[in-house]
């Protein structure tokens, strides 16, 4: 009963604003695509309770080409983006005119305030100015260090659990290094997760994580068609519905919020804390500074901590996890990879503190990198909103209904555009005609990539431009150190019968067990030690 009241105001209040918003527009329709099916839910509903993550998107690429008329909610026009040149002009050129999705929005700012993933515009600015310092490259040697510490201590500890049972859940350790390292490099607190404390924050995120991907009700469509439909300033009423997925996202909120206040009380009151340039030291100094460009307030301060350990924690964790399912089902990249760390080990003659620059210098351990996050983007698809009519322009020509071919797209204010990584990620024009096989060597074979979107090896999965994303550069560092360490003590191989799949989770995946996608992220592995 309750539900169904907010389902029919909601519906109703998208209804009146269509009518007397943007409803009597010129519809978007000359691009081919898949015939709508709900004039309410449009193609979105199907979309988000696919089973596996983003396949819909690219069967529909691989079908009509890289720009795909698509319906939204409430007989909105959607676009399917793919093409580089469309995708660099959205997220490079244009990143404030085509802000995220009001879906994504209430989403994220559900889950972490109003921090760097949420704020547009110059709010957005002013806040990638302050946290920009903390990830310049001059930063990247400090945090080796603690990559390597951490690493170590997880290798120790599955080695440890590995005495009492058969397959190791990947998961479950790569969750507690990515925490362990982003306590420490951007807050100096030590979470203690590696070494068996209970992080109750670190619960309740997965648990968000988890409800997101397995409890999705119709409820939680029609807050997205609302989000998406009608004006900002509704957001924050549409979080307040109490659905599953609302619940846990505030809880984590909450959580996270509580955490900073504590890890940050030093910080903010003690000025000798500020010195530093990491997250810390930077949040605090803006907190006290005077000066508006660079000054933050304290739900924004706050607000960073949830951004960072959602942002850097859960991404990395999962990526490392597909990284070593498929080193593990493609044993040759595995001991390829292994053969490379073992030299390098050799050649430093014991001192098992290695350089970024050692990391860089291994071609395949940075291929097997590239190729999972080509295969596997955590951010699979990303919602955009067009706030002018403009034009998109492609690099590839499509074929619209009546025939022709078009280099553009024609967009109007208020369209939905869905920007699919995923598909861009296993284009045959940019990445070859094995495009959709896991192919390390693809990095390695000399072959011209046709693409220069992105921040990392021509991928999209960091995204690009603006709001791209500002971690990359530690992210690939701790998946340099993780899966090196991994196979150096490690052989990993699958558990026979159990095969991980992507799965849905939001507008990110998570690696889930076929049949078990239920139980949230595992990858469970055998391991055998290497002595
Ligand atoms: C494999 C790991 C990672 C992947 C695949 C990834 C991917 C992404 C993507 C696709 C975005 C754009 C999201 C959007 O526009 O909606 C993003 C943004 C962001 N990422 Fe990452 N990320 C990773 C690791 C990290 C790490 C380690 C950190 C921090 C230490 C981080 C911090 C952020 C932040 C704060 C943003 C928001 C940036 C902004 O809006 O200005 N990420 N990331």
């Amino acid at each position: 009963m309750f539900y169904s009241g907010i389902l029919l105001a909601l519906v109703t209040l998208v209804f009146v604003h269509r009518i007397f918003g943007v409803g009597l527009r010129r519809k978007q329709s000359r691009l081919c695509g898949p015939p709508n099916e709900s004039w309410l839910l449009g193609h979105e509903a199907r979309m988000q309770f696919q089973l596996s993550a983003g396949k819909l998107e690219q069967e529909w690429t691989n079908e009509y080409g890289t720009a795909v008329r698509i319906s939204s909610f409430a007989g909105q026009s959607g676009l399917l983006l793919s093409d580089p040149k469309g995708l660099q002009y959205v997220f490079n050129e244009k990143p404030y005119q085509y802000p995220k999705g009001g879906d994504n929005v209430m989403f994220t700012a559900a889950l972490m305030g109003r921090g760097l993933g949420v704020v547009t515009g110059q709010e957005h600015q002013r806040q990638r100015r302050v946290l920009n310092v903390a990830f310049a490259p001059s930063m990247v040697p400090g945090w080796a260090v603690i990559f390597q510490d951490r690493a170590e201590k997880m290798i120790e500890m599955i080695r440890t659990q590995k005495e009492t049972t058969t397959s190791t859940n990947i998961i479950e350790w790569s969750t507690k290094f990515a925490m362990d390292v982003l306590g420490l490099t951007a807050f100096r607190h030590d979470f203690g997760a590696l070494a068996g404390t209970d992080v109750p924050h670190n619960r309740e995120l997965s648990n968000a994580f988890n409800t997101a991907s397995t409890r999705l009700i119709f409820v939680d469509l029609i807050l997205a068609m609302a989000a998406i439909r009608l004006p900002s300033w509704i957001i924050p009423f549409l979080t307040r519905v109490p659905t599953p997925i609302q619940q846990a996202l505030r809880r984590y909120k909450d959580f996270s919020y509580r955490a900073a206040a504590e890890v940050m009380h030093g910080a903010l009151t003690d000025p000798k804390e500020r010195q530093d340039k990491d997250v810390l030291g930077l949040l605090a100094t803006a907190y006290h500074s005077e000066d508006p460009s660079q000054k933050l307030q304290m739900d924004e301060v706050l607000a960073q901590m949830s951004t960072f350990l959602l942002a850097g924690q859960e991404t990395v964790a999962n990526s490392l996890g597909f990284l070593m399912y498929e080193l593990a089902t493609h044993p040759d990249d595995q001991q390829q990879v292994r053969e490379e760390v073992q030299a390098l080990y050799a050649k430093k003659a014991g001192n098992t503190h290695l350089e970024p620059r050692d990391y860089d210098s291994l071609p395949y351990l940075n291929a097997v990198i590239k190729e999972c996050l080509r295969m596997h983007p955590i951010a699979h698809t990303l919602p955009r909103r067009v706030t002018e009519d403009d034009a998109l322009p492609l690099s590839e020509p499509v074929t619209l209904e009546d025939g022709t071919q078009a280099t553009s797209v024609p967009v109007q204010k208020g369209d939905r555009i869905l920007c699919s990584f995923l598909a861009y990620n296993r284009l045959p024009s940019v990445w070859g005609p094995d495009a959709s096989k896991w192919n390390p060597r693809r990095f390695l074979d000399g072959r011209e990539i046709n693409s220069n979107a992105g921040m990392f090896g021509n991928l999209m999965s960091f995204s690009a431009g603006a709001r791209g994303c500002i971690g990359w550069r530690f992210a690939v560092l701790e998946m340099q150190v993780a899966t090196a360490l991994m196979v150096k003590n490690f052989e990993l191989s699958p558990v026979p019968d159990v095969k991980v799949k992507m799965v849905p989770s939001q507008f990110l995946m998570i690696p889930a067990v076929d049949g078990k996608e239920g139980e949230g992220a595992q990858v469970p592995l055998i391991l055998k030690n290497i002595d």
